[in-house]
């Protein structure tokens, strides 16, 4: 079978919503071979997602099959999932560009990143999840009219995510719902200053700036009524001695950046939830800078 291992992401780093992403070494693997009709077998996360044409894989697969003009041949498709979904982990996007891929491979027709993220764009219209999906590493991407303009920087390898996942699912649609259309010129202002921090903090590895950096006005204060326990954790990260922390993604996952700890960061913030009530495990995960690859499978 043909394989397609595309990783997890992690997006806005707090004050960089909708423009920055880090690729993960958390991967979804997608096997996929032509078979009489659409077929998902799924093992590890999301048991409860569709096994036929109504799987994102499928939708995003069948979207660049129209979009290329090529008859969609069925596929079988075997989802070994590790990213835990409507997490903020970016699971939509592995399977987004997975069967974007899937397309491209099985019908013999190359597409450059920018084709693809088009395509992408489609079902996920924002792109800071795709991009590092597709291309890896730390990912600044922004979208002009229907392009994607991105540069990947590099990250630094001495910082690891540990990554806090309660066990309650949050779409991103419904996350995106609580955020505000209309924002001050003060809370505009802060998360350029901040961004614009992040980056220079990271550049330079001074790393004592990162934990002003990562404050935003823009998501996270909304989003935080949508999980138990959302300040309690940072605080608890915070003081087992993590650089910054903030919503992984859309949530309900909460991140952060560390260089040391990594394991007592992780319980801290696993007990925090605990105590909201909320079961939550942890992981600590670097910065991949491979995005998506294809490979020769021989597993079923
Ligand atoms: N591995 C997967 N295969 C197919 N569809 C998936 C997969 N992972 C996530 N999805 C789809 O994406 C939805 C979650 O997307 P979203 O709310 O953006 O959260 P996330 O942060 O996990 O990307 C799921 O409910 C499901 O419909
Ligand atoms: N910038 C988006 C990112 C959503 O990421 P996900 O991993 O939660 O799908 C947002 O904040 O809505």
């Amino acid at each position: 079978m043909l394989g397609i291992s595309v990783p997890a992401s992690t997006s806005n780093l707090g004050c960089g919503f909708d423009a920055f992403g880090l690729a993960l070494n958390l991967r979804n693997e997608f096997l996929v071979e032509e078979w009489e009709s659409f077929r998902v077998y799924i093992e590890g996360e999301g048991e409860h997602l569709p096994r036929d044409e109504n799987n994102l894989f499928i939708k995003a697969y069948l979207k660049a099959c129209q979009r290329l003009r090529v008859e969609a041949k069925p596929l079988k498709v075997v989802q070994k999932n590790r990213v835990p979904t409507a997490r903020g982990l970016g699971s939509s996007a592995t399977a987004i560009i997975g069967g974007i891929t899937a397309c491209e491979i099985i019908h013999g027709k190359s597409m450059s990143h920018q084709e693809k993220l088009r395509i992408a764009l489609s079902l996920e219209p924002h792109p800071d999840n795709l991009t590092p999906a597709l291309v890896g590493g730390f990912v600044i991407s922004l979208l002009d009219e229907d392009k994607v303009i991105y540069t990947k920087l590099d990250f630094p390898e001495d910082i690891k995510l540990v990554v806090a996942v309660p066990d309650f699912e949050l779409s991103t649609h419904e996350a995106r719902k609580v955020l505000k259309q209309m924002v001050s010129l003060s809370d505009a202002v802060g998360n350029v200053q901040r961004a614009s921090l992040m980056i220079a903090s990271l550049c330079q590895k001074r790393y004592e700036l990162l934990k002003e950096a990562v404050k935003d006005r823009l998501h996270q204060p909304h989003r935080a009524k949508l999980i138990p326990g959302f300040y309690r954790v940072l605080e608890r990260a915070y003081e087992e001695g993590a650089l910054a922390v903030f919503l992984s993604g859309a949530g309900p996952s909460i991140a952060s950046f560390s260089t040391e700890n990594f394991e007592s960061i992780g319980k801290a913030m696993v007990k925090a939830f605990e105590e909201e009530g909320v079961s939550a495990r942890y992981l600590v995960l670097d910065v991949s800078n491979e995005g998506t690859k294809v490979y020769q499978s021989f597993d079923s």
